[in-house]
């Protein structure tokens, strides 16, 4: 669905003059910086699947993501969206494209909510009857009714988020990208949207690429993460595996049935010992915490490991928090 070769973009900026008449002699000067933003990257995403697009401040995901949409022209390489160039091709393939940018929206500001969805009908070419049958839809699933009169200006975050989702669906594209669509949103606010999205991607069979600082939004909704890195990729893969190949600890907490025993070397955990792949870290009554390594120990032997302990009643698992995985890929 989507397909991208050896992308490149590189900016051109004039170097900014210090001093007096600063601002006028940056005007004129010839000196330029090069920025390059995104350093050639390559990655296919198939019909239906839901990608999560990640990586720090500047490196590059929504110059990619301006690019893939036909905004931005590439300095080299090539974009095909469903078989098109969204550059050569832009009509054809804007109407297979939703976008929704978290920090800015797509309607008319001044004029209610219904209007713009009425211009952006026309502007697609959407016809009456599917026009007011996604509109029921839309109002049903995002609870736009609320504020359907209301100029956009007016709208809280959260209602202009969910004005904006459903105006980047009103031509039923069959892509939709995604840049920052939870920004500031509150818990409640959040889950909302979280929950449209998984919906029109496991119902509606929607393709999505998800760009977000917000790791919860990563982990709830995407089956495979991208992480680009100063403009290059440095991960593509499933969450599961972006996990485990990071290798933070899982802390396992085990309670026994009756007696148990630790032996000794657990609790002296000797960082260059063998057993040192388990450490237990508490203690309390019945019950043992301890931190494994699932890249070095698989869950079974974990397990099998702690019934030599003694008789197990109960277990729980925890994986590394997803935030502390991402700080270390970063
Ligand atoms: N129009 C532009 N002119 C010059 N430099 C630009 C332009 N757009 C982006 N850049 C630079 O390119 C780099 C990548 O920017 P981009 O906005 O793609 O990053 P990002 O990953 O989306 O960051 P963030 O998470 O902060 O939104 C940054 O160093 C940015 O300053």
């Amino acid at each position: 669905m989507i397909e991208v070769q050896d992308i490149r973009k590189s900016f051109k900026t004039p170097v900014v003059k210090e001093g007096r008449f600063s601002g006028i002699r940056t005007l004129f000067s010839r000196e330029y910086r090069i920025k390059e933003a995104v350093r050639g990257i390559s990655f296919k995403v198939d019909r239906g699947e839901f990608v999560g697009y990640i990586g720090p401040n500047g490196a590059g995901k929504s110059t990619t993501i301006k690019m893939l949409s036909g905004i931005l022209h590439p300095s080299s390489g090539e974009v095909i969206i469903g078989g098109m160039n969204p550059h050569r091709e832009r009509r054809a393939v804007v109407k297979r494209l939703g976008v929704v940018f978290g920090q800015r929206s797509q309607l008319w500001w001044d004029l209610p909510v219904r209007d713009s969805f009425d211009i952006l009908a026309k502007m697609y070419a959407v016809d009456e009857a599917d026009k007011l049958q996604r509109l029921g839809q839309f109002t049903e699933l995002l609870d736009l009714q609320a504020f359907w009169e209301t100029p956009v200006r007016k709208l809280s975050l959260g209602q202009r988020m969910r004005a904006d989702l459903a105006a980047a669906m009103l031509h039923d594209p069959d892509v939709l990208f995604l840049d920052e669509p939870t920004i500031g949103l509150d818990v409640n606010a959040k889950r909302n949207i979280r929950h449209f999205l998984k919906l029109i991607n496991e119902e509606f069979g929607k393709t999505i690429l998800l760009t977000t600082h917000d790791m919860d939004d990563i982990e709830q909704l995407c089956s495979r993460v991208m992480v680009i890195n100063e403009g290059r990729l440095s991960y593509d893969g499933t969450v599961r595996s972006l996990r485990d190949s990071i290798g933070l600890p899982t802390l396992i907490t085990v309670t026994f049935r009756g007696p148990f025993q630790i032996p000794a070397p657990y609790l002296a955990a000797d960082e260059d010992s063998a057993q040192a792949r388990i450490r237990v870290t508490r203690v309390l009554d019945q019950s043992v915490t301890i931190e494994a390594n699932r890249r070095e120990m698989n869950t079974l032997e974990i397990v099998k490991e702690l019934g030599k302990w003694g008789e197990l009643d109960d277990i729980e698992m925890q994986d590394p928090d997803f935030e502390d995985v991402i700080h270390k890929v970063y």
